[in-house]
Formats: structure tokens, C-alpha cells, sequence
């Protein structure tokens, strides 16, 4: 749907801006991050909405509830949404009719849904008696989701790299222990994150050394609802008595050396999100070959001095070839603390291309906490 033409009210356009912002609170993955803002005739923001991730009421379902809460009438309102609305049933309802169903005359909407089982919602919403357009905001909108866009084209998952460090970058001491080198709140953090994503995957190196579970669990060890598949990558056969392989028959032996080989065989196997966990030499060539959308680093306050460092050859080997990552305000922000750990939160040069990457902004939030952190309130 192509709306070059139309002309958009300043109340439109503070619409986008504020759906865009809301975005920026879910978090990333396999579900790209969408923010809706539900207009009245008169140009007032009504009420507001956002996704959550995977599984929960996508924006404009969450603005429409939160308009209901309200006690707000949306027949005849505008709809402000950064995404096209989908018109699948997947994990939760379409949008596009439960956009039809709240009778909203109007839907603006910043860029196409590229994703086929979801794309059509415009269609839908027209032939209903909808008055629908796009392009508002594109620009910014794709900027939003940029490293999403490139995975659902490239027909991969959308890739987490998960950092557990000292401050001097080493991820095991120099006799191999590492456990645990983050505090409790961080692998708390971890083991949250682990029971979102729909794969871990390790290289045999921390196999044959950590004889890692992989599972996600609650701080008192118990196993969480959701599983994430584990997945092991390298040549070398996984021991019968791996902690990986597990009783659920999740687990998955990738026997490959190329990253992108194996966010196929992943992908094949219906995984959208993966979150890789380490060791070094699986970290650096899954960096090297450009394939990770975010970095999520557990900066603890230790110092080792020799140990395995986190990164080892990227192939660079001059300053002009570095690659220049971004602070991430999506989910909770770029840089927040965690107990006595630092947490990181970055997006890839792909996906930070037109964004300053000097302008280190930080959320009103990890400002408070930071404060807090400064005074000992913490
Ligand atoms: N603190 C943290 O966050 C974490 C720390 N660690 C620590 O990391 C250490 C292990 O790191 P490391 O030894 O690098 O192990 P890795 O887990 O990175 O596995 C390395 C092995 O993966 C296989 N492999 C597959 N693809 C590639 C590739 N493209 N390039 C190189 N190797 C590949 C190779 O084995 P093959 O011959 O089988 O193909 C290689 O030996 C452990 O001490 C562990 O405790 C590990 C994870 C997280
Ligand atoms: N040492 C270290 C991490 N290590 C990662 O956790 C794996 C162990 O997982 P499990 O057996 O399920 O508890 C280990 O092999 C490595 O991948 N993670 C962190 O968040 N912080 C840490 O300090
Ligand atoms: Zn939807």
C-alpha cells in the first residue's frame, strides 16, 4: 500500500513519534518491536500500546485493551501503528480484525509487514471499509526493526549474542572455571532470557569443558515453563553423558563449522530466535561472519588478567575495519545494573547504521538506577 501522497496532521505525526518510543520498551527477538497509539477525531493521543514478544498481545491489541480499561470508546478513532497489522492467527488473534471489531475508521501505519503468513492485515482492513495508509515515518520505522528486517529476508533467526565477562574481557580463568563469573541477579537476567528464545547453541569446546545443561531455570534451579532446543555446534562427537543432550529430546547436534550453515539447519527446525551462548571461538565466528543482531554483555567487576579472553580473531587487523556497535535503549535499556554487575545491551552495525554511535543516550531508568547505584542506594 503505497500513500507517497498523503498528507499526515501534525497530531499524526506526534502519533508515530510516541508509537515509535513505545516500541522501544519490548524487547527483541523474534518478533519485531511494534508500538500503536489510538487517536480521537480531534487529534488526542487516547491510548497506547506495545508487544511484549513472542506470545503476547501484539500493539495494537495491547492499545486497543488498554483503551477498553480506560473506559474509551474507540469507534471512529484513528489507529497509529508502526508495523502493518497482521492478519494471520498465529500465537495470539490478527489485528487486523480485532481492528474491525473496536471500529476504528483509520489505520496509519509506518512500513509493510514482510513476514508472508502475517502480510495482508491492509487488505483485509480496506476491504472491511477501513480507511487505511502507510509511509509515515518509514524511514525511522525501518531503522526501529532494521536488524529484524535483515534476518526475516536472510531466512535465518534473529541472533542474541549472550557475553558473560570480567571487566578485562576474560570469560574462564586460566584452569578453565568460570562459574560463575556473573552475579546472581545476572544469571537470573540469563536464565529469563534463556525460557524467551526458541534456541541456545554452545561450540563443542564448552561442551567437552562445562558439560553445560543449558536449560532455563528459576533462581531456586527449578526448570521454567518454556524450554529453549539446545544446540550444539562443531565436528566433534557430544559424549552420551553430555548434561545437554537431556531427557526432552531437545537437543540438537549441529556438525558444522560455518554459522550460517547452522542458523539454517535452526531455522529449518522453526527457531526465530537464538541466542548464542559462547565460547570464544563460536562468539568470534559468528561476529566475524556478521551474523548477530544483538549483544547482550554480563560485565562483572572481576579481574583475571590471563583466562580465555571473550572474543578472540574477528579478522581485523586495523582500526578502520572495527566494528562499530551501538547502545540499544529497546527492552529495558542500554546500559543497566545488575546487582553488582553491569548489564550491556548493543546493536549491530547493521542495524545501528543511522544512528550516531557516539550519542550514548541512557533510559530515564538506568539514569535512576545509576543514581541510585552512585549514592549506595543499591
Ligand atoms: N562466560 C561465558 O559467557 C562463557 C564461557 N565459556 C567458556 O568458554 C570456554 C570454551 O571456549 P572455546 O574453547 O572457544 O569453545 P567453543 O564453545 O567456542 O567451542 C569451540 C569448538 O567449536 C567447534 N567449532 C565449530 N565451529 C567453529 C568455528 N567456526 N571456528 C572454530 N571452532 C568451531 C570446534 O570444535 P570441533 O573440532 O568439534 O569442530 C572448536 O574447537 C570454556 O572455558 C567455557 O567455560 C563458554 C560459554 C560462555
Ligand atoms: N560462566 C558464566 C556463564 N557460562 C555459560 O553458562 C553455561 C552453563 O550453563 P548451565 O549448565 O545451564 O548452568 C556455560 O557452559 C556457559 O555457556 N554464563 C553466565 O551468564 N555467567 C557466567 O558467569
Ligand atoms: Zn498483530
Amino acid at each position: 500500500m503505497s500513500t507517497a501522497s498523503t498528507l499526515y496532521s501534525a497530531a499524526e505525526d506526534a502519533a508515530m513519534e510516541a508509537a515509535l518510543e513505545a516500541a522501544l520498551a519490548g524487547p527483541r527477538g523474534a518478533n519485531p518491536l511494534v508500538g500503536a497509539v489510538i487517536l480521537s477525531p480531534q487529534g488526542e493521543q487516547l491510548a497506547t500500546g506495545y508487544h511484549r514478544g513472542a506470545g503476547t498481545a501484539h500493539a495494537e491489541a495491547d492499545a486497543i485493551f488498554e483503551a477498553r480499561k480506560n473506559g474509551v470508546d474507540t469507534a471512529g478513532t484513528t489507529m497509529i501503528v508502526t508495523l502493518e497489522p497482521c492478519n494471520h492467527v498465529g500465537r495470539t488473534g490478527p489485528c487486523a480484525q480485532a481492528i474491525i471489531e473496536a471500529g476504528i475508521a483509520r489505520v496509519i501505519y509506518a512500513v509493510d509487514d514482510p513476514h508472508d503468513p502475517a502480510a495482508g492485515g491492509a487488505r483485509t482492513l480496506t476491504a472491511a471499509g477501513v480507511q487505511v495508509s502507510s509511509g509515515l515515518k518509514s524511514g525511522k520505522a525501518l531503522d526501529l526493526n532494521r536488524d529484524w528486517f535483515d534476518a526475516v529476508a536472510a531466512k535465518r533467526p534473529f541472533v542474541t549474542l549472550h557475553i558473560a565477562q570480567t571487566l578485562d574481557s576474560r570469560i574462564a580463568a586460566v584452569d578453565g572455571t568460570s562459574q560463575w563469573i556473573s552475579c546472581p541477579e545476572s544469571l537470573a537476567d540469563n536464565h529469563g532470557l534463556r525460557g524467551l528464545i526458541d534456541a541456545i547453541l554452545v561450540g563443542t569446546g564448552t561442551v567437552l569443558i562445562d558439560n553445560p545443561r543449558l536449560t532455563a531455570r528459576t533462581p531456586d534451579g527449578e526448570l521454567s515453563a518454556r524450554q529453549p532446543l539446545r544446540a550444539v555446534m562443531g565436528l566433534r562427537e557430544i559424549p552420551e553423558d553430555a548434561a545437554v543432550r537431556g531427557t526432552d529430546g531437545r537437543f540438537v547436534h549441529l556438525p558444522t563449522r560455518d554459522p550460517a550453515e547452522a542458523l539454517g539447519m535452526l531455522f529449518e527446525q522453526g527457531v526465530r530466535h537464538l541466542m548464542v551462548e559462547g565460547g570464544s571461538s563460536i562468539l568470534s565466528t559468528f561476529l566475524a561472519a556478521d551474523l548477530v543482531d544483538e549483544l547482550i554483555v554480563y560485565l562483572a567487576p572481576t579481574l583475571l588478567g590471563s583466562g580465555t579472553p571473550a572474543l578472540n580473531d574477528l579478522g581485523i587487523t586495523t582500526l578502520a575495519d572495527a566494528q562499530h556497535w551501538s547502545w540499544d535503549e529497546a527492552g529495558g535499556g542500554a546500559v543497566r545494573i545488575l546487582g553488582n554487575d553491569l548489564r550491556l545491551h548493543l546493536r549491530s552495525p547493521r542495524g545501528a547504521a543511522n544512528i550516531n554511535r557516539n550519542s550514548v543516550s541512557q533510559t530515564t531508568a538506568a539514569r535512576g538506577e545509576a543514581a541510585e547505584y552512585l549514592t549506595g542506594g543499591n
